[in-house]
């Protein structure tokens, strides 16, 4: 019987993998377009939800609680939660499935110059689980420190961290299943929808990584405890070895739920705003090739994501005057912040290094026997288990440097995947198949950039310009040169040395202009390896004024529109300090306490 299935499993990873390498994405969503003009009315709830990703999974599973309220939810994807989709050490070959949108940012002038056409990728998850479906499981709650700042902003004390600590607890099911990985017990919940794990075994360059850290003078830690900065492992959502996503940790368990309705394959167009009062009523959607309308009662909330939920807010006539008018859509709330200040946090995509370091392995068969029990490289995402946040000179308050450690080698998939022009991804490889890689992240970096619709068409792609690096200060990339400088130290540890580690010297074509590994060089570099870490925020940020950028006040609610609200991860206002699924559970959570206290 294990043969049966370690069988099936090998020609599930075959066919995924292959697939991955041919597939081709989408350029717009016509595959959602009507095909006749009649308009059929789905009836009436108490909530809309448009989006079944991250935000809406938690909203929508909150939101059934109560009994007496009926919830629809409406998500473009359908439900990905199979075989394939559960093994974490296929995660970046999804990218390359029905399940990912495919956007791209337009052409960049800062940072993605090695990318072809200079446009990053700009993955974003379709289907029951949003963006979760095809991430990295990292499970990390974000800096303290940042939250009090949100509650400067939006003038709410309530979300100050101390407040938000029972929040965070409630979503979570924590296991300490690696006794050797730090951990702040009374900082962790247990018995909440998410299981969240270690990533174990160790790898031994985890180990080294972990070692060369506190070789450099920072602390190992527990980066969901009180203080994120320092050194650790990545805490994961997976469940015994195997990826959950958000909607079958949140969701699966209510589906049965009378008052809950969940319609996939159902893309949303526009939401339907009463131009007398200014109030939500309802959303516009297609479903297998017909318009639908359907009607809400008490509140409509859009978590489409950081791209799609200002597209839907301009496609409905909300967000700055000059852009509607300019692509022909009629004004309801003029609201400056829709898509105006778009961040992610630039990643260099590794520096390499070589070393005689050669990473355990096994024939697939022996991997998949090990998966079948819940561990083995199988049940890793990629290689990368060492994680350090950390502060470079010019923070004072939150952190401003990640660095990723891995193992890893050059290959034609990591060519797609990153979709670097040749000449750089082999510049910055070598012919190194056993590297040890790390990235840099600039996880608070202050360059903003935009998302804009292409026409009045809700099936043309929004425009999506990242404009990372582009401070006029340099601030952003100077961090990132720290970021540089501490992964050259860390390599001449002895903890490293021992693995010979060192450093892969093929310049970047174009940077050749600069001294080789001066300043300029570095800066020029990090602009033709940096893409976004897809740790995008604040497209439609919260806050007190909306003459100065907010959307959405502090219970998430849009300004100008009554019955409408916003829970996704377009709301941040300010870095979380790295990956962002922890936070935006955590505004569901705590968005889906307001709603139920204004609708008991
Ligand atoms: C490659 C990659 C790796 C990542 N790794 C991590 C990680 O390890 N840890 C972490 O914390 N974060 C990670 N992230 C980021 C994280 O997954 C996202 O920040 C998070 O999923 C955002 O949640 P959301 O609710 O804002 O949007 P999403 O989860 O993207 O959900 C939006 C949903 O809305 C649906 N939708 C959009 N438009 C419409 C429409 N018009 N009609 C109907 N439905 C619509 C989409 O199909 C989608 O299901 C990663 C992201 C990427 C791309």
């Amino acid at each position: 019987q294990d043969s049966d299935l370690i069988n099936y499993f090998t020609n599930l990873i075959a066919e995924g993998q292959s697939a991955a390498l041919s597939n081709q994405l989408p350029t717009d969503a016509s595959m959602y377009k009507p095909t006749d003009d009649s308009v059929t009315d789905y009836g009436t709830f108490d909530f809309v939800i448009v989006g079944g990703g991250v935000g809406g999974s938690v909203v929508a599973r909150r939101l059934s609680d109560m009994e007496n309220q009926k919830v629809l939810l409406l998500e473009a994807g359908t439900f990905a939660d199979d075989d394939f989709y559960r093994i974490p050490s296929m995660t970046a070959y999804l990218a390359f499935s029905e399940v990912q949108w495919g956007f791209r940012s337009i052409p960049q002038k800062t940072a993605c110059l090695g990318i072809i056409n200079q446009r990053c990728s700009a993955y974003r998850g379709k289907g029951m689980g949003g963006t979760s479906i095809l991430n990295g499981g990292i499970y990390q709650r974000g800096v303290p420190e940042g939250f009090d700042e949100y509650a400067e902003i939006t003038k709410d004390p309530s979300w100050a961290y101390k407040n938000l600590l029972p929040l965070f607890k409630k979503s979570e099911d924590f296991h300490h299943n690696d006794p050797d990985a730090p951990v702040d017990l009374e900082y962790h919940g247990t018995g909440g929808p998410l299981y969240v794990q270690y990533v174990t075994p160790q790898n031994p360059i985890t180990t080294t990584f972990l070692q060369a850290n506190r070789e450099v003078g920072n602390k190992v830690v527990d980066y969901n405890g009180p203080s994120q900065e320092g050194a650790t492992v990545f805490q994961l959502y997976l469940k015994n070895g195997q990826r959950q996503n958000i909607s079958s940790a949140f969701l699966d368990p209510v589906m049965d739920r009378k008052n809950l309705e969940v319609l996939t394959e159902s893309y949303v167009t526009k939401i339907n705003i009463d131009k007398n009062n200014k109030k939500a009523i309802g959303v516009t959607f297609t479903h297998h090739g017909k318009t639908y309308t359907v009607n809400a009662d008490k509140e409509v909330i859009l978590s489409a994501g950081v791209y799609q939920t200002p597209q839907i807010l301009l496609l409905s006539g909300v967000g700055p005057k000059e852009h509607l008018e300019e692509v022909g859509i009629e004004v309801i709330e003029d609201l400056e912040g829709v898509g105006s200040s778009l961040q992610d946090d630039p990643i260099n995509q590794v520096i390499v290094f070589r070393s005689n370091y050669s990473a355990p392995s096994g024939t697939l068969q022996e991997q998949l026997a090990d998966y079948l029990e819940g561990r083995g490289p199988l049940t890793q995402v990629l290689s990368a288990q060492g994680v350090s946040f950390l502060r470079s000179k010019y923070e004072k308050k939150l952190i401003d440097l990640e660095l990723i450690s891995a193992a890893a080698g050059a290959s034609e998939f990591g060519r797609r995947y990153t979709d670097m022009r040749s000449e750089t991804y082999h510049a910055l490889w070598g012919n190194t198949t056993r590297g040890l890689a790390i990235n840099i992240a600039n996880v608070n970096p202050v360059s903003k950039g935009t998302v804009r619709l292409k026409s009045s068409s809700p099936f043309d792609y929004p425009l999506i310009d990242f404009n990372m690096l582009s401070d006029p200060e340099d601030k952003d990339i100077a961090v990132m040169y720290e970021g540089v400088k501490m992964v050259m130290d860390l390599m001449k540890t002895p903890a490293y040395q021992r693995y010979g580690a060192e450093f892969i010297a093929n310049p970047i074509p174009e940077c050749t202009k600069h001294e080789l590994w001066s300043r300029d060089y570095w800066y020029c570099f990090l602009r033709y390896t940096s893409t976004a870490a897809y740790h995008t925020r604040g497209s439609c940020p919260m806050g007190a004024d909306p003459k100065k950028g907010a959307v959405v006040d502090h219970k998430l609610r849009v300004f100008g529109i009554k019955n409408l609200r916003v829970i996704d991860t377009s709301v941040l206002p300010v870095t979380m300090s790295g990956h962002p699924t922890g936070t935006c559970l955590l505004i569901a959570e705590k968005a889906s306490e307001d709603i139920k206290a204004d609708h008991k």
